[in-house]
C-alpha cells in the first residue's frame, strides 16, 4: 500500500510505565494524546501489589489526564510471593485489574520484590487460569551465569514453558519480546500466549547502544539484540498475526539516572511511537497491517472491546519536529531518537455531526 493518508481505529498501548508523582504528571499527557487505553505497569517503588493500591494509583493517573483527552488506564498488579489469590479474583471481577505482572526478582528496573521461587506463586497462577486473567511476563532469567543476550531464550526454556505446562489454561503475554526464539515460541504456542513488541526494538539492534561509544538512551531491558532478531520482530509485527501487538514499554528516567556509571534501563517513546510505527510499517509495505498491530490484536487478546474512535494518519512533505527532551522537576527526560526523520502525523477523526 502506498498512501499519503489512511484511517485506523485509535491505538492502545499494552505496556506502559507512567511512574508516579511529578513524573506521572509530566508524562501522562503524551500517552493520553496518542492512545485510547494503556496497560499500566505496576513497578512503582513500592510496587502496586493489591487491588486497593491499584485503585488508588488509577485515581492518581486519572487526576493527571488533561481535560479533553480520553484515556483509560488499565491496571495491573505486581505478582509477589505474598500475593493473595482472593484479592486477585476480586480485583478481576470488579473489572479494575486486567492482568498480573511477573518480574523475576532483580530482572529489571524496580523488580526487587519480584518472584524468586515460582512454586510459591502457583496458587495465584491457578486462580488466574480459573478466572482467565492474563499473566504478563518480563521474560528474562537473572542467573549470574546466563549471558545477558541469552536471558530471554533461557527464560522460555527454564521458566515460561514449565509454568505453562503446570498451568495449561493460564493465558500469558510475553512482554517486550526481543528475540526470534521468543517470536517462534509465541507463534507456535497455541491460543493462550501472545506477545507485545516495543517500537524501539523494531528500530534498533545492539549496535545502537554499543558502537561509537556507550549510548545510554538506547539502553533498555531486555537489551536490543542482533540484527537477525530485530528482523524477526519486524516480520512478526508487520505480519498482522493476532498474537503480536504494540506495547511501547515507554519508560521515562531522568537524564541524570541514565547518564551514569550505572545507568537505568528504559527508553521513552510515548511522544513519537505512532509516528515511528507508521514510518516502519510503510518501509515494510505493511501500512495495511498497522491497525492490527496497534488497535485490534491487543483488545482481542485481552477480550476487551475495540475502540470506536478513529485516527487519520497523513504524511507531511516536511519532517515533523518532536521535542528532544522535556523537563521534569530539576532534570530532563530524553525522547527516543529513531535515527531517521518522521513524516507521518495523526489526528482524531471527528465523529459525524460534530
Ligand atoms: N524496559 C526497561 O528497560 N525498563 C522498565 C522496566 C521493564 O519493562 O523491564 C522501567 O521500568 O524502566
Ligand atoms: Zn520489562
Ligand atoms: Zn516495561
Amino acid at each position: 500500500m502506498s498512501a499519503t493518508e489512511f484511517i485506523i481505529r485509535r491505538p492502545d498501548d499494552w505496556h506502559l510505565h507512567l511512574r508516579d508523582g511529578q513524573m506521572l504528571a509530566a508524562v501522562v499527557e503524551h500517552s493520553s494524546a496518542n492512545f485510547a487505553r494503556a496497560i499500566i505497569m505496576p513497578n512503582l517503588v513500592p510496587p502496586v501489589v493489591t487491588t486497593d493500591e491499584a485503585a488508588a494509583y488509577q485515581k492518581r493517573i486519572k487526576s493527571n489526564i488533561p481535560k479533553g483527552h480520553q484515556f483509560e488506564p488499565l491496571m495491573t498488579l505486581y505478582l509477589t510471593e505474598a500475593t493473595n489469590p482472593d484479592d486477585v479474583e476480586e480485583g478481576g471481577k470488579s473489572g479494575l485489574i486486567k492482568a498480573l505482572k511477573l518480574y523475576p526478582a532483580g530482572a529489571t528496573t524496580n523488580s526487587d520484590s519480584g518472584v524468586k521461587n515460582f512454586e510459591n506463586v502457583l496458587p495465584v497462577l491457578e486462580r488466574m487460569a480459573k478466572i482467565q486473567m492474563p499473566l504478563l511476563v518480563h521474560g528474562e532469567v537473572t542467573d549470574a551465569d546466563v549471558d545477558i543476550f541469552d536471558r530471554e531464550a533461557v527464560f522460555i526454556e527454564r521458566v515460561l514453558d514449565p509454568i505453562r505446562k503446570r498451568v495449561p489454561e493460564l493465558r500469558v503475554v510475553m512482554e517486550h519480546v526481543t528475540t526470534s526464539d521468543g517470536v517462534d515460541y509465541v507463534q507456535n504456542g497455541g491460543d493462550g500466549i501472545a506477545a507485545t513488541i516495543t517500537t524501539h526494538h523494531l528500530i534498533i539492534n545492539r549496535n545502537a547502544y554499543l558502537v561509537g561509544g556507550i549510548k545510554p538512551h538506547y539502553y533498555c531491558l531486555p537489551v536490543a539484540k542482533r540484527e537477525k532478531h530485530r528482523l524477526a520482530l519486524r516480520a512478526a509485527a508487520t505480519s498482522g498475526n493476532a498474537k503480536f501487538f504494540l506495547g511501547t514499554d515507554s519508560a521515562p528516567h531522568p537524564n541524570g539516572a541514565k547518564i551514569s556509571a550505572c545507568g537505568c534501563a528504559g527508553i521513552y517513546t510515548s511522544i513519537n511511537t505512532l509516528n515511528c510505527l507508521a514510518h516502519i510499517f510503510e518501509d515494510d509495505n505493511a501500512l495495511n497491517k498497522l491497525e492490527a498491530f496497534t488497535s485490534i490484536n491487543g483488545p482481542a487478546f485481552y477480550r476487551l472491546p475495540l475502540n470506536e474512535q478513529r485516527v487519520r494518519f497523513t504524511k507531511s512533505s516536511t519532517p515533523i519536529n518532536f521535542p528532544k527532551e522535556f523537563r521534569v522537576q530539576n532534570d530532563n527526560v530524553t525522547v527516543f531518537d529513531p535515527g531517521f526523520e518522521l513524516y507521518w502525523q495523526h489526528e482524531a477523526v471527528k465523529a459525524e455531526g460534530v
